[in-house]
């Protein structure tokens, strides 16, 4: 369960607030799944932030799971964090590593005594079984973001957050990567945020909301 409450950030430059979210509240049952929409520079990626422990809210609060954000000290967000998936547009693969090894690294980096116990399921609903050996360039970038997913996903967080996820790839490719994030997170329960321009892929999710003038329109 997501909650947000009379969230407000502003930036700061010259001596002037520039408020970016205004008394923005949202909450979200578990398992729900949010679109973001919002013209360019409307705060899509600075709530996505705040959410991830990246950014620490102005005012308001945010809790996840009943864990209040705004009370959190920099341990406490690290650990955090780590229950979180983080999917980008940019794939942010190491470019140095096997497919395999890209899904895992993160994993075993963050829960080295763990088994990743989802990792057969996943890159098995993702397509990526025949792919493990392959190297990120040798891939497409739709089999790209799919790796992302697996290794967004291998964690079991509580919540994906997806920040355009789509936004290299084509209409058909975007269409097939967001259908397979929402069904697997739907089948795992799992909260989704995700920020996109396409109003249709929104079609696949439970709410939309679109941000204008640091509110929900
Ligand atoms: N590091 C920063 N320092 C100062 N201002 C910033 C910084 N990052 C973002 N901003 C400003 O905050 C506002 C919101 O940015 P944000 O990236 O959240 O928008 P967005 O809705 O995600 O935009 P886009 O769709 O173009 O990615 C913009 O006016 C942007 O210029």
């Amino acid at each position: 369960m997501i909650a947000v409450d009379n969230l407000s950030f502003s930036r700061y430059q010259g001596g002037r607030e520039f408020p970016i979210l205004r008394e923005l509240s949202l909450s979200l049952s578990k398992g729900e799944q949010l679109a973001l929409l919002g013209d360019s520079g409307s705060g899509k990626t600075t709530l996505l932030h705040i959410l991830a422990g990246l950014l620490p809210a102005g005012k308001g609060s945010v809790s996840i799971d009943e864990l209040e954000l705004t009370e959190m000290g920099d341990t406490e967000l690290a650990l955090y964090r780590r229950q979180l998936g983080l999917i980008f547009q940019h794939y942010q693969l190491l470019d140095c590593l096997t497919v395999k090894q890209n899904i895992q690294f993160q994993f075993q980096l963050n829960f080295p005594k763990q088994t990743a116990h989802e990792f057969d399921a996943l890159v098995e609903a993702l397509g990526l079984a025949y792919k493990l050996d392959a190297m990120p360039h040798e891939l497409s970038g739709g089999e790209q973001q799919r790796v992302g997913i697996a290794r967004a996903l291998l964690n079991q967080p509580k919540l994906v957050l997806a920040d355009e996820p789509t936004g290299n790839l084509d209409q058909t490719r975007s269409h097939q990567v967001v259908q397979l994030l929402t069904k697997l997170c739907r089948e795992r329960n799992i909260n989704l945020v995700m920020v996109t321009h396409s109003q249709q892929l929104t079609d696949y999710f439970d709410r939309v909301e679109i941000l204008r003038d640091g509110q929900f329109a």
